[in-house]
């Protein structure tokens, strides 16, 4: 059958452990979703990871990365594995270079309460937990990955932020949050996450969202300290909307964040810059569990409805943006029709999940 005339070309980089089952149910769920939307996806299937790099001496080619950079998205499962480590002791973490080559600034990671899923707090506000998280992805701590020094007696790392990527980050959290308050009926609200009680370049970041609060006169701006906030995220967690974040704070609180709505097989996420995207839960490879058929695979298939919305964004056409939406919409009919994954104490394991969310397609509205 020829592919219909919208066809989009998704790098698909499986990576290593549950990252390759999760990809595989999302392309089981993509698959019917396009047909029936009538979008063309034509997926290729690229290798990298450090069971790459364990078998190949590279962990992601030249060649795997140009193919990636050149497709229209990048989906991705998860990357890494505990005993393969480079010289440096540090794991192998290819996905770090696509954020930083390919200037992913923003990393997206939305956290909510889906029906059906038991969440971590008793208070039923938690039932309204509707957040995301916007992690700087280029920069902040990880600027001084490959970059620390290390002697025998000391280790020392960098903390970069810039005023280039500060701005743009904000833009793009004020924006996300103008688009959801249009979405949800309400007034946004943009919370930078920082630790400007004790250091310059947080009280720098500081200043430069104020600034940039000022071209968005209908968002309500604050900030907060990440300590702090740690603490407001476990006691009142429904109360926030739009948290822009350092890297390395953004890496902790999104674990966080998934422990309040079910685990980390419920945390999608999307890296997106001007140009390019990867798409990918927000969780590892999980060792305890892989090969046994057990992953979540929902935050990697909400990860793509990412994705066609992303795409949709970028002209790809109502089809990708209605996918998106139905997408999203046969996740929680099928976890509000009593699909319970293994992590929730349930036995519907990877394939299971898959097939009943494939199963509302066509009939979850969207
Ligand atoms: N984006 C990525 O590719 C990414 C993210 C985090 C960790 N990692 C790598 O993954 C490896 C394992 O890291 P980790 O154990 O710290 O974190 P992890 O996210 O892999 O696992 C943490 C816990 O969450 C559970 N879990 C994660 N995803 C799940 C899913 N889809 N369904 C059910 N349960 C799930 C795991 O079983 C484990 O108990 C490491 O090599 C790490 O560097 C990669
Ligand atoms: C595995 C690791 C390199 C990665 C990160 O630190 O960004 C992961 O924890 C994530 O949250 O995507
Ligand atoms: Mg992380």
């Amino acid at each position: 059958m020829p592919l219909p005339s919208n066809t989009l070309s998704i790098a698909v980089l499986p990576g290593d452990g549950i990252g390759t089952e999760v990809t595989e149910a999302t392309l089981a769920v993509l698959e019917p979703l396009a047909k029936r939307h009538g979008i063309g996806l034509a997926f290729e299937t690229l290798r990298a990871g450090a069971f790459c790099y364990r078998d190949t001496g590279t962990a992601m080619s030249e060649e795997t990365f140009a193919r990636a950079a050149k497709a229209d998205a990048i989906l991705l499962g998860a990357m890494g594995w505990p005993e393969i480590r480079a010289a440096d002791g540090t794991e192998i973490a290819p996905q770090l270079d696509l954020r930083f080559r390919l200037n992913l600034y923003a990393g997206v990671r939305p956290f909510r309460a889906l029906p059906g899923v038991p969440v971590a707090l008793a208070d039923p506000r938690a039932r309204d937990i509707d957040l995301v998280i916007v992690r700087e992805s280029t920069e902040g701590l990880f600027f001084s990955r490959d970059r620390g020094t290390v002697t025998h007696d000391m280790a020392e790392e960098t903390l970069r932020i810039t005023r280039t990527v500060t701005e743009k980050l904000a833009r793009f959290s004020f924006g996300l949050a103008r688009q959801r308050a249009a979405r949800r009926g309400r007034q946004g609200t943009v919370t930078l996450v920082d630790k400007a009680n004790v250091f310059r370049a947080f009280a720098f970041m500081r200043g430069i969202f104020a600034d940039i609060a000022a071209e968005y006169p209908d968002v309500a701006h604050g900030a907060h300290y990440v300590d702090a906030m740690a603490l407001d995220l476990v006691r009142r967690p429904w109360a926030f909307d739009v948290l822009p974040t350092e890297n390395m704070f953004g890496d902790i609180l999104s674990d966080l964040g998934a422990g309040l709505v079910g685990g980390m097989g419920f945390a999608p996420s999307a890296d997106i810059g001007d140009t390019h995207a990867v798409f990918q839960p927000a969780h590892g490879t999980a060792p305890d569990i892989a090969g046994k058929g057990l992953a979540n695979p929902t935050a990697t298939i909400l990860s793509a409805a990412m994705m066609l919305d992303w795409l949709a964004g970028k002209g790809a056409g109502q089809g990708f943006a209605d996918a998106a939406a139905e997408l999203d919409a046969a996740v929680d009919a099928a976890f509000a029709g009593g699909l319970r994954t293994p992590d929730i104490g349930g036995a519907d394991g990877t394939a299971a999940a898959a097939r009943a969310i494939a199963a509302r397609i066509g009939s979850a509205g969207g």
